[in-house]
């Protein structure tokens, strides 16, 4: 299988684009500045705190100075000036934090001004069709009604029914994985896995028939994300970052490209709708369908909905279940142990397990919780923008300020986390609630952080939860995971130190791992 996302997110590309932008900044700036109207400097306020932060170059700000892999470098900087940070982006500001209090205060105490999305020409104006659906919508009644559908529909009430297409799913894609071991010797998780997890959602979605092999339709759907994220970065918008460049976005045609992009989108989406509404089977469309016109929305919001869904719960989780098969040939014990856990289950109930029998795994949970903290999915999740001023514990931070957490560094803070570099699932022991109804507890409950923030905080959550579960019992009940070997025999482990990344996601570096048949597996000594 090719690995698109992972050529998607190819550094030199992005480095390349970011240079040729500095290039042409750098020139235009001059004449930025000598006509720019003065401002009233909002960051030097007296009475206030002033945010700390690097020096910056003109006009890029610190766009270029985030390195191959922004994740390491925004931790560098917290470790440097403290828990928040303020950088620009171009023309834009940024505070980050990486202290859960600080980012509670802001995102969840202070909500009504700290829950807009910055309109980008790319994300907001085109691929939501003026911000329409969820993730690049304003705050206001219709993002109420489309978060409102979007929390019932991935609610644990909803995605209970659809544990056996799930477990299904989770079940084919691991002896797809073993296949490919068996043919080539080791495997590329991450193509499968991608498969596994976008086509969670296109069955769940819209009930469509399964292809876990090779479906046409999911590896389009995979293909118009990835093209469509490729906007959304400095790299792929310098209009937005850059607003006296707007002219480059036309200079390489890049409307055009994205116009494209969104009409093929939206008559592949406008036929699963309708296919799903003709099915027999139940579905998560014809669920929001029902509510469409209780909330009034039209087609095209329902539209930009599903996309939104499909497109944030597949390639997200498939992020994190690839730092999972990358981290788990390091840890045999930790492997061990969820396989003991796994046996007992077993010999207890002449089954495996689904997901409504979690709090028989509290070490599985625990590994699966520390496997989000310890390489958390996305650099900034998606970051917030100040719709008014806001006074944040002695510090100002002016309207129309893009804010964000820094996921990495938060998660690799050693004022929250004892020992953070170190993978030590036993931290979360004792941890039984779901992911879910943590992350939407109160902050001195909340024990990480990878999804988000208050009213934005993310509706699929459950949905994660259950797919990362069953994809690690489906595995390790039949197989352990291990290093793939070189042509000595040696093992080659995956590389955990560095990243695939961009300003978006942060995806582990390319490997190959082996699925090795385990000879005491339950389901073994049954056949
Ligand atoms: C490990 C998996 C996942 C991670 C790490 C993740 C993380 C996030 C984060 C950080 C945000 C931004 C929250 C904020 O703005 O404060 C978000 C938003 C969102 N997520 Fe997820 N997510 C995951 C899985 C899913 C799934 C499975 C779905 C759907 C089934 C989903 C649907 C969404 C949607 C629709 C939004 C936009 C919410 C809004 O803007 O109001 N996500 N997610």
């Amino acid at each position: 299988m090719e690995n698109s996302l992972v050529d998607y997110i190819s550094k030199n590309n992005y480095v390349k684009t970011a240079a040729k932008a500095a290039a042409v900044s750098l020139t235009a700036s001059l004449v930025y500045y000598a006509i720019k109207e003065p401002k009233e400097d909002n960051w030097n306020r007296k009475d206030f705190k002033k945010i700390p932060g690097p020096s910056g170059y003109p006009f890029v700000g610190h766009m270029l100075s985030m390195g191959f892999t922004p994740s390491f470098q925004i931790e560098k900087w917290h470790e440097q000036y403290g828990p928040i940070v303020h950088i620009n982006m171009g023309a834009q500001q940024w505070v980050i934090f990486n202290d859960p209090v600080l980012a509670h205060d802001l995102f969840v105490r202070n909500a009504t001004k700290a829950s807009d999305r910055r309109r980008h020409k790319f994300t907001n104006g085109m691929y939501s069709k003026g911000g329409r659906g969820i993730a690049f919508s304003q705050p206001g009644k219709k993002l109420k009604h489309t978060r409102a559908i979007a929390l019932s529909i991935l609610s644990p009430k909803y995605v209970d029914r659809y544990l056996g297409v799930l477990e299904n799913i989770a079940s084919c894609t691991v002896e797809l994985m073993k296949q490919e071991t068996d043919r080539d010797g080791s495997v590329f998780p991450m193509p499968f896995i991608q498969m596994a997890t976008f086509s969670a959602m296109i069955k769940s979605i819209f009930a469509r028939p399964l292809h876990l092999d090779n479906d046409p339709v999911v590896k389009e759907i995979i293909y118009i994300m990835e093209n469509e994220l490729k906007f959304a970065g400095p790299a792929g918008d310098l209009g937005s970052f850059f607003p006296n460049f707007a002219w480059a976005n036309s200079l390489f045609q890049k409307k055009k490209k994205m116009e494209a992009l969104v009409a093929r989108r939206d008559e592949l989406y406008k036929m699963l709708i309708k296919d799903a509404l003709n099915s027999e089977e139940d579905c998560l469309v014809k669920q929001a369908y029902q509510m469409k016109e209780e909330y009034g929305l039209d087609d095209n919001d329902l539209i930009v909905m599903m996309s939104d869904m499909t497109s944030a719960g597949g390639d997200t989780t498939a992020i994190s279940l690839s730092w999972l098969f990358a981290v788990l040939p390091h840890h045999p014990a930790v492997q061990k142990k969820i396989c003991d856990e796994i046996d007992r289950f077993f010999a207890k109930f002449n089954r495996l397990p689904t997901f409504s029998d979690r709090d028989e795994f509290p070490y599985m949970c625990a590994v699966l919780r520390e496997n989000i903290r310890f390489r958390s999915v996305t650099t900034f999740g998606i970051p917030h923008f100040t719709s008014e001023d806001i006074e944040l514990q002695g510090y100002f931070i002016p309207k129309g300020t893009v804010v964000a957490c820094s996921m990495y560094a938060m998660h690799m803070n050693p004022d929250v986390y004892h020992d953070p570099k170190q993978f030590i699932p036993e931290r979360f022991m004792g941890h039984t609630k779901t992911w879910s109804a943590s992350a939407n507890g109160p902050i001195d409950e909340r024990d990480m952080y990878s999804f988000g923030w208050g009213r934005r905080i993310c509706p699929g959550i459950y949905f994660a939860e259950v797919e990362e579960f069953n994809l690690c019992i489906h595995t390790l009940s039949r197989y352990t995971v291990e290093p793939a070997l070189d042509s000595d025999g040696y093992p080659v482990y995956p590389d955990l130190k560095h990243a695939s990344s961009t300003s978006v996601v942060f995806a582990p570096a390319k490997y190959n791992v082996r699925l090795v048949e385990r000879e005491d597996s339950p389901l073994k000594k049954q056949t």
